[in-house]
């Protein structure tokens, strides 16, 4: 194995340290306490990890953390009436409704219904907008984290040749947005892609945003490349379920100049960034100044 080992969970920790800080001095000078509401509907046994740990990392970095947790069979009429209490209600400054919903619910009226300024995943169509226009919005924290541990890595990314394999809304195309707005020459790949081992070759930078196990090999990696790997895929392997991301990591570490394992890369900094975003929320609902290095 040649490739230098993104620590994406080491770094995490660090970017929770800052946010801890920024959270005590929140406290300290303006009585504020940030507060993150994450919303899930129905039981979906992996929504369940994650918003536990959300929560769990949530206080330790000494926000308030409330978890709604409602009946797979809600009406939207009831979420929506949630949502507008959360956006109505002061002391929380982030709400996540947590994603896939079930089918009757049509994830684009739920997300469009939270206040954008509270929206910490970044899904609303004015952060979307903003982003797009490179102006001030919150950043998806999936693609934030991705960058944050690119420009940890790299420095400049001005100029680099980016390849991001998924086009979807909550990582693919914002991630695009972000790797442009740093100066990178960005491809965007999907399943109607032709010749995708070719595209992928040419990247400085891949990102592989697709959700099939070890789809991408070594030999699709240009050498010295940096491969981000954003899939989590859980596998049987010799009767246990273990994760593995998109990017196959035997062959891919060979090539690589620096890659991202699963577990332990990406996924850590999500949730960091899910802290960061609620903290930023939090200062600007105040007019207060935005923490440093926690934003794009
Ligand atoms: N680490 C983290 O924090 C997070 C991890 N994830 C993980 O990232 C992965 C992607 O998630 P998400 O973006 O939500 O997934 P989606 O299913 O929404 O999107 C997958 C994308 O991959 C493309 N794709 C599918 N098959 C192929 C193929 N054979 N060749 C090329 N492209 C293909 C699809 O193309 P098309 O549009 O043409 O169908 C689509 O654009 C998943 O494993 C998910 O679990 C997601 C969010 C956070
Ligand atoms: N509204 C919304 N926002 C999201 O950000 C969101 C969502 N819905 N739905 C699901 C996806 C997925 N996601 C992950 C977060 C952390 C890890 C993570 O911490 N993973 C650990 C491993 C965790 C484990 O062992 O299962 C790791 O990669 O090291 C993974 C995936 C956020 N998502």
């Amino acid at each position: 194995m040649n490739a230098k080992i993104i620590d994406g969970k080491g770094f995490a920790a660090t970017v929770r340290d800052r946010v801890a800080k920024t959270v005590e001095r929140l406290k300290a000078d303006a009585g504020i306490t940030p507060g993150l509401a994450v919303v899930l509907v129905g039981e979906d046994p992996a929504s369940e990890v994650y918003v536990r740990s959300k929560g769990k990392a949530t206080l330790e970095a000494g926000m308030n953390s409330w978890e709604h947790k409602l009946d797979a069979d809600t009406s939207e009429q009831d979420l929506l009436a949630l949502i507008e209490r959360l956006n109505n209600d002061p002391a929380v400054h982030g709400i996540l409704v947590q994603l896939p919903l079930p089918d009757h619910l049509d994830p684009d009226v739920v997300i469009n219904a939270i206040d954008p300024a509270k929206d910490v995943d970044g899904f609303h169509i004015s952060n979307v907008g903003l982003l797009g226009t490179g102006q001030k919005s919150m950043v998806p924290c999936t693609p934030l984290g991705c960058l944050l541990m690119l420009r940890e890595h790299h420095g400049s990314l001005s100029g680099l040749n980016a390849v991001i394999v998924g086009r979807s809304n909550i990582v693919g195309k914002p991630m695009a947005q972000l790797l442009l707005n740093d100066s990178c020459t960005v491809t965007i790949a999907h399943s109607r892609t032709r010749d995708l081992a070719e595209v992928c070759r040419n990247a400085d930078i891949l990102v592989a945003a697709v959700g099939r196990p070890r789809m991408i090999p070594g030999d699709w990696v240009k050498p010295g490349a940096t491969v981000i790997d954003v899939g989590i895929n859980r596998i049987e392997s010799e009767g246990k379920t273990r994760l593995v991301g998109d990017v196959d990591f035997a062959s891919a570490s060979a090539v690589a100049g620096a890659i991202t394992p699963v577990p332990g890369g990406v996924g850590p900094m999500t949730i960091a960034c899910l802290l960061a975003n609620t903290v930023t929320a939090c200062s600007r609902a105040h007019g207060l100044a935005e923490p440093d290095g926690l934003t794009s």
